[in-house]
């Protein structure tokens, strides 16, 4: 969501589509009405409206055939100059008032359309004459039927801020009404299409530096303004930079899809589709991020600009996720681009993908970089780009199959109530929390699960569509930045929204064969054609900034399919629960094929069950659950027929075992049936030493990938649901998994390491030794602790009759049985004395003061190897 602040400098007026007769009506209550809609200073209301009203007809269009700016037509167009507050808060009257602003676009049969000319993920736009006015535009026709009511809603605000901006660099849309189920947004035509277009079609490998340097010199312009009026565009790409004739470079798209992507109601079908090439590192992470993130994708699409695509764009999202998350960022190579490029554009592009949003310049300060001195008039690209450029409409377009990826926030959430549709089955934590602010410099694990999650789910299949965008977040930017202002004075402050539960919808379908969705969509994953189970239940630990990266790959990973390029992920539910600032919540519930079940049940029921968890934070819960669409509730998914997950390489293998692994804060929360990996968890038994090698092999096989983690984790099973444990199968006993303990080997139900013994997650050097020793402590704590309890009682007994006879036996027979740790040698004869008993004491409390001491070392240790994390997070 795009939320703006008043500026002296944004066009005040407001946008109203509103729709009198058709289903989708936009003119109920918005609550999402951003309180800076109502701030604005209306002076300039223009309803845009599909009425049957007689205004429909009360505007005298001037027909003169105007010139090709969006002013002259709005100009044109008569708009209303009546100052009129306009509160967004209250149903707008679907038929307009003799107040209201002018109806100016409304009708379908106002247009001549002729041919497509470009199609988006979601849209297909055409060219098209407006005929009151004899007037060439650009019509974008998108199917609302792909989109919920507040989506919708979301849709008209940001059209609203797409009609505000005045700027000559940004996209305005002059218009949008709904026909029938579709929505059309009118824009200026722009002779040269999109950058991306006229790559693909005459420079393949990409621009002239001069060309880049005028393209993104105007491209920058717009994003300063947008971002100075508080807004972020979130998806700069070159597809989103139109050209037009005269050269003129316009920054379209701003804020539609990502607002599409940012709300919604649970059940949303369908948004955008997008790759994350362009997404900034923070944008993945869910971190919060701010206008920054904007300077990340114009750093990307210079680099595309240069080289004909951007990076990573022939990859599956997934690893386009991973490798932005974990590798360098990307840079100009210029030793291998067709055309010689200066080290000063190298540079301009390596500061804007600074992976510190903070480091990263603003547009503003990015304008005065050296790079942007050279560019020319806009004239130059007319003669050096649009030149031999055929017509918009004579160009090979290619038809984006219409796959579909929502990614919805919705204003609630629910997961406990939701057991009967698709989303997560259990979730104790439905309570809103407080709003909160994140920094932008504050990744959380959720949110790369989030992102992978979200990127798995668009399918490797889609590699090179080069047409998909993932958006995540309500952001607001608190302060833009100002004019000329440095770096360092214009952090902004980047609001999450607040008590905010939010879900992430990931789904694909075809529109291309919407009666087929299941058997036409295919979406496999690609994690170096390693097999992943989809029928895993991952709790991640959310906020463990080390676990986070491969706790997203975890939870893409399930959202992928086999290797083998059978049909995979159809549709999945991806459900991030913000309780606080670093509380996240993420489910994915994926549905697949049939035809993909082969491919998918390659886990072990209760290889989904595992789970990372710390606990003992009771009020940072964070998890990111994911499991299989097709079953409603996790013991569904756990029963389900599995074999054996299996990794093709060690990073698979990290993949596959954290597929198997719940990862989260709280015990409470990992209630999925499987095992647990807990910090400081409490009240459960141990694990049978037998399985804790694995599960340091199998963490430590993570330790060539970038997102190794070390940590002190607590690894622990519930039983919350029997029926699961029950439900292994069979197979499990022919091949052991890393994280199966026997049913006979505990009567409990759970099992765990038990409190605080150390494992280091991923490190180079677990310590099964130092564990057992640990435990061994604990163990004895626990005895002493009680010996000394019951002890107490005794000698009170035995101070009010010393001659008690029968006490001090008692207190024998308890030392004897419980202190075995100790030197009871004096409690073996049948009558010791009071002092021999004090003694008793005394040993024992020394022993308990050693324990504790040792504890007290191990949890400074422990604090050291956070403090270790915290470092080497920082670091990368
Ligand atoms: N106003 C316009 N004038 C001329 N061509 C346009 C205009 N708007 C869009 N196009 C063409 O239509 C194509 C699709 O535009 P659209 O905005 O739907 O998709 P996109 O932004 O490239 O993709 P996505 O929706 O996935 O972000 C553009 O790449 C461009 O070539």
């Amino acid at each position: 969501m795009l939320t703006t602040q008043k500026s002296e400098s944004l066009d005040a007026p407001v946008v109203t589509i509103t729709t009198a007769t058709t289903a989708l009506d936009f003119n109920n209550n918005n609550n999402n009405t951003s309180s800076s809609d109502k701030q604005q200073p209306l002076d300039h209301p223009i309803l845009i409206t599909r009425s049957s009203s007689s205004f429909h007809h009360s505007i005298s269009h001037n027909k003169r055939s105007i010139g090709s700016t969006a002013d002259n037509i709005l100009h044109s167009l008569k708009i209303s100059t009546n100052v009129q507050h306009q509160d967004h808060s209250t149903p707008a009257s679907p038929i307009p008032s003799a107040s209201d602003a002018q109806v100016v676009i409304q009708n379908i049969d106002d247009f001549v359309i002729k041919g497509p000319i470009g199609y988006g993920s979601s849209a297909v736009v055409y060219s098209a004459v407006y005929t009151p006015l004899n007037y060439r535009v650009a019509l974008k026709m998108i199917d609302l039927d792909m989109f919920e009511r507040n989506q919708i809603d979301e849709l008209r605000r940001e059209t609203t801020l797409m009609a505000l901006s005045k700027h000559p660099n940004v996209l305005r849309v002059l218009g949008s009404f709904v026909e029938g189920s579709k929505l059309y947004i009118v824009t200026p035509y722009l002779a040269g299409g999109s950058c991306l277009d006229i790559m693909k079609t005459n420079f393949r490998e990409g621009l002239d530096e001069l060309s880049i340097a005028t393209i993104l010199k105007q491209a920058l312009e717009a994003l300063a303004y947008l971002h100075k009026n508080g807004h972020i565009h979130r998806d700069v790409k070159a597809g989103n930079l139109l050209m037009d004739e005269d050269g003129t470079v316009l920054l379209g798209d701003f804020g539609v899809s990502s607002s599409l992507m940012d709300t919604g109601e649970r059940g949303v079908r369908k948004t955008f589709v997008g790759t994350p090439c362009w997404m900034a590192p923070e944008v993945m992470e869910q971190a919060g991020y701010d206008y920054k993130a904007d300077i990340w994708s114009f750093g990307i699409t210079a680099i595309e600009l240069a080289t004909g695509h951007a990076p990573f764009a022939k990859l599956p999202p997934l690893k386009v996720l991973m490798m932005t998350l974990s590798s360098d960022p990307p840079t100009l190579v210029r030793e291998t681009t067709k055309h010689k490029y200066t080290r000063v554009f190298k540079d301009m592009i390596d500061l804007c993908l600074n992976k510190d949003p903070a480091k990263r310049p603003t547009a503003e300060k990015l304008l005065q970089h050296q790079f942007f001195k050279q560019a020319k008039r806009r004239e130059y690209l007319v003669k050096t780009v649009l030149t031999d450029l055929p017509p918009l409409e004579q160009r090979p377009h290619k038809k984006i199959p219409q796959r579909q990826i929502s990614i919805t926030k919705t204003d609630e959430w629910d997961f406990q109530d939701d057991d009967t549709d698709e989303t997560s089955p259990d979730d104790a934590t439905k309570e809103k929390q407080p709003s909160s602010s994140t920094s932008p410099q504050q990744p959380t694990g959720t949110g790369v699960a989030a992102a992978a999650a979200a990127a798995a789910a668009v399918g490797s299949n889609q590699q090179g569509s080069g047409r998909r965008h993932i958006s995540f977040g309500d952001v607001v930017v608190k302060n833009p930045p100002q004019p000329y202002a440095t770096a360092s004075s214009v952090q902004a402050e980047v609001v999450v929204a607040p008590t905010k539960k939010s879900r992430f919808v990931v789904e694909e379908t075809s529109r291309e064969q919407p009666t087929d969705v299941t058997a036409s969509t295919t979406t496999t994953s690609s994690l170096g054609g390693i097999p992943i189970s989809r029928q895993a239940s991952i709790v991640s630990e959310c906020s463990s900034p080390m676990l986070a990266p491969t706790s997203g790959a975890a939870a893409a990973a399930i959202a992928m399919t086999d290797s083998d390029g059978s049909e995979g992920v159809k549709k999945g539910r991806f459900s991030v629960n913000k309780q606080a600032a670093e509380n996240n919540q993420a489910t994915v519930d994926s549905t697949t094929t049939t035809s993909s079940d082969k491919s998918i049940t390659k886990s072990s029921s209760h290889d989904n069950m595992a789970a990372i968890d710390r606990a003992g934070s009771t009020d940072r819960k964070s998890r990111f659950e994911i499991h299989h669409g097709d079953q409603p509730t996790a013991a569904a998914t756990a029963t389900a027929t599995s074999t054996t997950s299996s990794a093709a390489s060690p990073q698979l293998s990290a993949v596959t075992a954290l597929n198997n692994l719940s990862l989260s804060r709280d015990n409470s929360l990992s209630s999925t049936n499987g095992h647990a990996l807990t910090r400081d968890g409490s009240s459960h038994s141990r694990l049978p030493a037998r399985y804790q090698q694995p599960l340091s092999d199998t963490i430590t096989s993570t330790k060539d990938d970038h997102s190794r983690k070390v940590g002190r984790f607590e690894l622990s099973s519930e039983s919350s649901r029997p029926s699961i444990s029950s439900n292994h199968s069979n197979h499990d006993k022919d091949v052991l998994h890393p994280y199966e303990y026997s049913s006979s080997s505990s009567t409990s139900p759970s099992s765990s390491l038990s409190r605080g013994q150390l494992l280091r997650v991923g490190s180079d050097q677990v310590m099964p030794t130092f564990q057992t020793h640990m435990e061994e402590l604990l163990k004895v704590n626990e005895t002493q602790r009680n010996l000394l309890r019951e002890l107490s009682g005794i000698l009170k007994s035995t101070t009010t009759s010393s001659s008690s006879t029968s006490s001090l036996l008692s207190s024998s027979s308890i030392l004897k049985k419980s202190a075995s740790t100790i030197d009871t040698t004096q409690l073996e004869r049948s009558n010791p004395s009071v002092d021999e008993l004090l003694s008793t004491v005394d040993t024992l409390e020394n022993q308990l003061q050693t324990s504790i001491r040792e504890n007290q070392s191990l949890q400074r240790e422990n604090e050291a190897l956070r403090r270790e994390i915290e470092n080497l997070r920082h670091k990368s």
